[in-house]
């Protein structure tokens, strides 16, 4: 990493003789040499450059690839106002420029995971830093970074809380650690007895992408759609072709339309239903939430009205059982709301931070009904929850109020409710300001190195404990180890625990391999007893017949495929360079009452799916309590993009509460501090640093 380059007395606005003086010789001149990848240009990615560029590094290359929001613009000081809908990465850059002309920046507009950029593209950099906010890119860099053996500084921000640490060959890495499990939601508590705000806001997430949303079997809310106590597909095989604006499976099982059940085995006792398509009886549209092409928008605003207000509830009130201990929801008629309230009710201010009264959510939640119905028909049938959609969130926040009202919760502004959807803590700009500046410390500590990590710590950031004696916000510790079951950096072997004769390569593939352990292009190859086979592949460079095989595998059951109890897969992505063996037993009926692809459980060293906290967590800290006979929704499957909730930094908010489990299974985040500071010390620190037992009382109050 040593320059030939001849290094000019000022870098940025940093003279290169104090970087000599304080991080060593030739700092200098490596600060001015090397290349350096930013992945992110959102709160900490900006700052982050600003700081990079003023601190001499002089060769930066910038990727995001998202626009500019008016929201960001509280908090991402490269951007103004003109810059709203450009390109994050670009536009920074050329502030960057324009602060700092010495800096040779180069903003690209991209997706990180996009195979374009490759082992070789990572390789070209002297040190890879992360401003991301979501796991599964940090999880994918961390990949890419330890297979192009570069140096990797890591960092999370969200609300007062944020971290940074440092990832190299021979230490811990990013898939070393198990994340915390996802909160999840009882379904029941979802569907019929919502007891805080946050139950009512996902359920109108719900509702939302029922209505608008791609058919989705595993929509809790689906029985909304059939209200007749049949099968979901059943009730979407019901509708004509005609009226169809789903997707096209919809559509093709619209070709098949199957009998309507006799009126007498309906719940409700509407009895309208018997519409003849063809000689078949069919299912009224009236019973469906779901949008029918060609329909006036104002009937379907009415019918839903009816359907999800008064219909439904009736339908759970007459559930006495529920209703033994706390109050029966009321019905409200939102469609007989007179609509006589002013324009500022039909096009509300969103970032308004007062509650909606039930009439103005009665108005809004009609309006959007009929202006989504009206003006977005090419989307509708494809539209999922988007916390920067305006009408998405004008939906949620007066369904989720309307729902409020109905169970007796309070009613919300829409920033609350924006908050809670988007599973938003609010970022604050300082955080991401000391985060930042971390950063640039602990890569200049690797210039300092030559490119050696030794020196670099882990760095949590924490709100200052109420009333402590030391004003310590910064929580230092070495890095780690690597895991030596990690089955990223270390040659850790995952349990794969299913009932091989139920469960779809499909759900292998998209549940266990894709989502949860995170491999892009997974290749799956099996070895049961003597016999091998590959099972799946994707990616460029197969032939139609392979793609044909795998397609036709992904539906088969794994028994069918002739995986055993005791089966080895072996898993591959050669973008990531991974490669990892996964053992396969067999437990029949496993979580028979979850949803299909939920029915397994992955053992070993694996990171757990991203946290939700946030408004979610403000709302409701502790563990929820889940009936068996529930199935659990996990909050990240509703969720859309995940805003300013990275996943390190939502681990130390939420570990700070978190019992250690003998194994120490779940070490990360503040917890892992929080834990040393038991024992007196955090790692890194000396002991004249020492955490007093009430400080430490005290931060753990305040984390809670
Ligand atoms: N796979 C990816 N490739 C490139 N950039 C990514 C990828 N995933 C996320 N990002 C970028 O990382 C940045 C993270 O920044 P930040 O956490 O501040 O989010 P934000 O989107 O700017 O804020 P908010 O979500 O609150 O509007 C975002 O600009 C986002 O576009
Ligand atoms: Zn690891």
């Amino acid at each position: 990493m040593v320059s030939a380059v001849e290094v000019p007395s000022t870098l940025g606005f940093t003279s290169a003789a104090s970087l000599d003086a304080v991080y060593g010789d030739g700092t200098a001149a490596r600060v001015h040499s090397s290349r350096i990848l930013v992945v992110g240009a959102g709160g900490v990615g900006c700052e982050l450059v600003k700081n990079l560029a003023s601190t001499g590094f002089s060769h930066i290359t910038l990727i995001d690839l998202d626009t500019i929001d008016v929201s960001n613009l509280n908090r991402q000081f490269l951007f103004r106002k003109h810059h709203v809908g450009k390109s994050k990465a670009v536009e920074a850059a050329a502030t960057i420029t324009a602060m700092v002309p010495s800096t040779e920046i180069e903003g690209i507009v991209g997706n990180i995971k996009d195979t374009k950029f490759g082992i070789s593209f990572f390789k070209s950099f002297n040190i890879v830093c992360c401003a991301l906010d979501n796991l599964e890119a940090r999880r994918h860099v961390n990949r890419m970074c330890l297979a192009a053996d570069v140096p990797m500084i890591e960092s999370g921000s969200t609300g007062y809380v944020g971290q940074t640490s440092v990832v190299a060959k021979g230490f811990e890495c990013y898939d070393c650690t198990t994340r915390p499990q996802p909160k999840s939601y009882a379904v029941c508590t979802i569907r019929s007895t919502p007891e805080k705000p946050v139950h009512c806001v996902v359920w109108a997430k719900f509702l939302y992408e029922l209505i608008f949303g791609p058919d989705d079997d595993g929509n809790v809310l689906k029985d909304l759609d059939m209200d007749t106590g049949r099968a979901a597909n059943e009730a979407s095989a019901s509708i004509p072709d005609t009226e169809k604006t789903g997707p096209k499976e919809d559509a093709k099982k619209g070709k098949e339309p199957v009998k309507a059940p006799q009126a007498n085995g309906h719940e409700n006792g509407h009895s309208e239903q018997s519409t003849e398509n063809n000689g078949t009886v069919i299912a009224p549209k009236s019973k469906r939430v779901r949008y029918a092409e060609g329909e006036d928008p104002e009937e379907f605003a009415k019918r839903v009205c009816e359907l999800v207000f008064v219909t439904d509830i009736e339908k759970q009130r007459k559930m006495t059982e529920l209703w033994q201990e706390r109050a029966p929801p009321l019905v409200y008629d939102v469609g007989g709301v007179v609509d006589n309230l002013s324009e500022e009710f039909k096009q509300p201010n969103l970032s308004d931070q007062t509650s909606w009264t039930k009439e103005k959510s009665a108005v809004v939640f009609r309006e959007t009904l009929k202006h989504i119905a009206s003006h977005r028909k090419e989307e509708v049938g494809n539209l999922t929850f988007d916390k920067d959609d305006k009408d998405a969130l004008m939906f949620v926040c007066a369904a989720s109020n309307l729902r409020s009202h109905a169970y007796g919760v309070p009613l919300q502004s829409p920033f609350a409710v924006k908050g809670i959807a988007g599973n938003i803590v609010h970022a604050i700009a300082t955080t991401n300001a000391v985060v930042g500046g971390l950063i640039v410390q602990e890569a200049l500590k690797v210039m300092a190195n030559n490119g050696d990590v030794r020196d670099c710590l882990t760095t949590f950031v924490s709100k200052a404990p109420v009333g402590a004696r030391v004003m310590k916000i910064l929580y230092p510790e070495q890095l780690r180890k690597k895991n030596e079951k990690c089955f990223v950096c270390s040659k850790g072997h995952l349990q794969l625990i299913l009932d091989l004769e139920k469960t779809k390569l499909r759900t292998v593939v998209n549940t266990v391999l894709q989502k949860r352990m995170c491999v892009l292009q997974p290749t799956v190859n099996l070895t049961a007893g003597e016999y091998h086979n590959t099972l799946y592949e994707c990616g460029v460079g197969l032939e139609a017949d392979e793609i044909e095989e795998y397609e036709q595998n992904l539906e088969k059951s794994l028994q069918e495929l002739r995986v055993t109890d005791g089966s080895e897969l072996v898993v591959s992505d050669l973008a990531q360079n991974l490669s990892c063996t996964v053992h396969v037993s067999h437990a029949s009926g496993l979580y028979e009452d979850k949803a299909e692809w939920e029915r397994f459980r992955l053992e070993g060293k694996i990171q757990e799916a991203e946290v939700d906290t946030n408004g979610v967590r403000s709302e409701d800290d502790s563990t929820e309590d889940v009936d068996d006979e529930c199935l659990e929704v996990p909050v990240q499957e509703m969720e859309g993009s995940c805003a300013a909730a990275p996943n390190t930094s939502v681990a130390i908010a939420d570990e700070a509460n978190v019992t250690v489990t003998a194994e120490g299974e779940d070490r990360g985040g503040k917890k892992r501090s929080l834990d040393h500071a038991e024992n007196g010390r955090l790692d890194g620190e000396p002991e004249s640093k020492k955490m007093r037992g009430e400080e430490r009382e005290s931060m753990e109050a305040e984390n809670r």
